[in-house]
């Protein structure tokens, strides 16, 4: 037996979800690029789990079940407030919280399809506010009941800032949330895979799935980006900063990627959303540092940026807060990690590869007074 270390290249199952061919990202068949431009994000999520566009009383009705499912258990929201505020990361307070959800759901080890569809809704609106209401409730504000008639993308920024978002902003939002939605078989949705292959609930599953994208090398890159960023701090500092990480032979965030080699499709529409709001709130070196940066590090190491990059500085100028970033990834991650989900469910086989041994041999044992 010989190790795939990471598992580059292995193939460890089928999917008729998302496709990476040739650099290309499609979902379901349909190109990133026109589902940036031109989808809602309850489009994406109805795409994603039903495998086809929804019809136009089809997208009402999964807006409808959304906004009515969006409201979460106050024992969640009074759980917050036991928290040590300033020690804990809004990741690992999604990652606890979302499974606390499991606890307050009567249908949660109910394996039935119908179960399952309905808990699928419910964390996908859910999600959404456990995200924001943290953050205020952190803040020591409360939290914003959502709107009904809003989209999921207005009423996130609506719940997270208790003001209804210009076009603009929502307009970036949700094509962030597109584009972020699903990706193949990246290390949370594998994880997530792996979890309810052995028929865990699919709490279990999205819970395990929220651990694995904190990691900075996964979701929690993008706030590695903004780090990074700020730590820079203007144009004429970038090149010195980056070449000192680059001759230390240190990963610069937000670049590269296991399965795109000439580039990440989705980096361009945050490049493009990027230069645009930083230009509208004043903020151009933010978008002057990141193109330098990108120069620098594809110029001299050929690693492209990846959907972590630019998102940064896309989700600063819309006022975030920095440790947030990685949380609205998972927002928008939930409707993929469900698809998968559902998809396991529907053909399912545990998931148990092999260790490659490397280990002493064969050894006697020894009682503890005789070593
Ligand atoms: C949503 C997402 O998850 S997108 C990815 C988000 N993660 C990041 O942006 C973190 C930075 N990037 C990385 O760490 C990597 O590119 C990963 C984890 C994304 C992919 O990693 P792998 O396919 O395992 O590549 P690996 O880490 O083995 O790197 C291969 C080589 O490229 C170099 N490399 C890869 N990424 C970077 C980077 N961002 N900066 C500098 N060098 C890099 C490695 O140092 C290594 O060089 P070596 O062969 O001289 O040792
Ligand atoms: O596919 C990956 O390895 C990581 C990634 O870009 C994503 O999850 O969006």
């Amino acid at each position: 037996m010989t190790a795939t270390r990471g598992l580059e290249g292995v193939v460890a199952t089928e999917s008729s979800i998302s496709s990476i061919i040739d650099d290309t990202l499609t979902y379901v068949g349909y190109n990133i690029d026109d589902l940036a431009n031109h989808a809602s994000f309850e489009e994406v999520v109805y795409l994603l789990w039903h495998k086809r566009l929804p019809k136009a009383d089809e997208l009402s009705e999964l807006k409808q079940q959304l906004a009515d499912n969006m409201a979460v258990p106050q024992e969640v929201l009074d759980h917050f407030k036991t928290y040590p505020i300033d020690n804990v990361h809004p990741m690992a307070a999604l990652r606890t919280a979302v499974s606390l959800l499991g606890l307050y759901d009567d249908k949660s080890e109910d394996m039935s399809d119908e179960a399952n569809y309905e808990k699928a809704i419910k964390l996908q609106a859910k999600v959404a506010t456990i995200v924001t209401a943290f953050s205020r409730i952190r803040k020591g504000e409360e939290p914003v009941a959502p709107k009904k008639e809003l989209s999921y993308a207005a009423n996130f920024l609506y719940m997270l800032n208790g003001k209804e978002p210009e076009a603009i902003e929502e307009e970036a939002f949700n094509k962030a949330l597109v584009l972020h939605a699903d990706h193949e078989l990246n290390a949370s949705t594998f994880t997530a895979r792996v979890c309810v292959a052995t028929l865990s609930d699919i709490y279990s599953g999205v819970t395990a799935a929220i651990g694995a994208l904190k990691g900075p090398l996964h979701g929690g890159a993008n706030e590695q980006v903004m780090k990074m960023l700020t730590e820079i701090g203007s144009p004429d500092k970038v090149e010195s900063y980056i070449q000192e990480k680059l001759d230390n032979k240190e990963k610069i965030m937000g670049f590269g990627h296991r399965v795109y080699r000439k580039g990440d499709p989705r980096a361009k529409h945050l490049r493009e959303m990027s230069e645009k709001l930083t230009g509208l709130t004043g903020q151009e070196d933010l978008y002057k540092m990141s193109t330098q940066i990108e120069e620098l590090v594809t110029g001299q190491k050929n690693l492209p940026p990846n959907v972590d990059f630019y998102s940064a500085s896309v989700y600063h100028s819309l006022g975030i807060d920095h440790d947030l970033f990685t949380p609205i990834f998972a927002v928008s991650r939930m409707s993929g990690w469900i698809a998968h989900i559902l998809e396991q469910y529907a053909n399912n086989r545990l998931i148990r590869p092999r260790a490659d041994y490397t280990g002493p041999g064969m050894q006697s044992y020894v009682p503890v007074n005789e070593r």
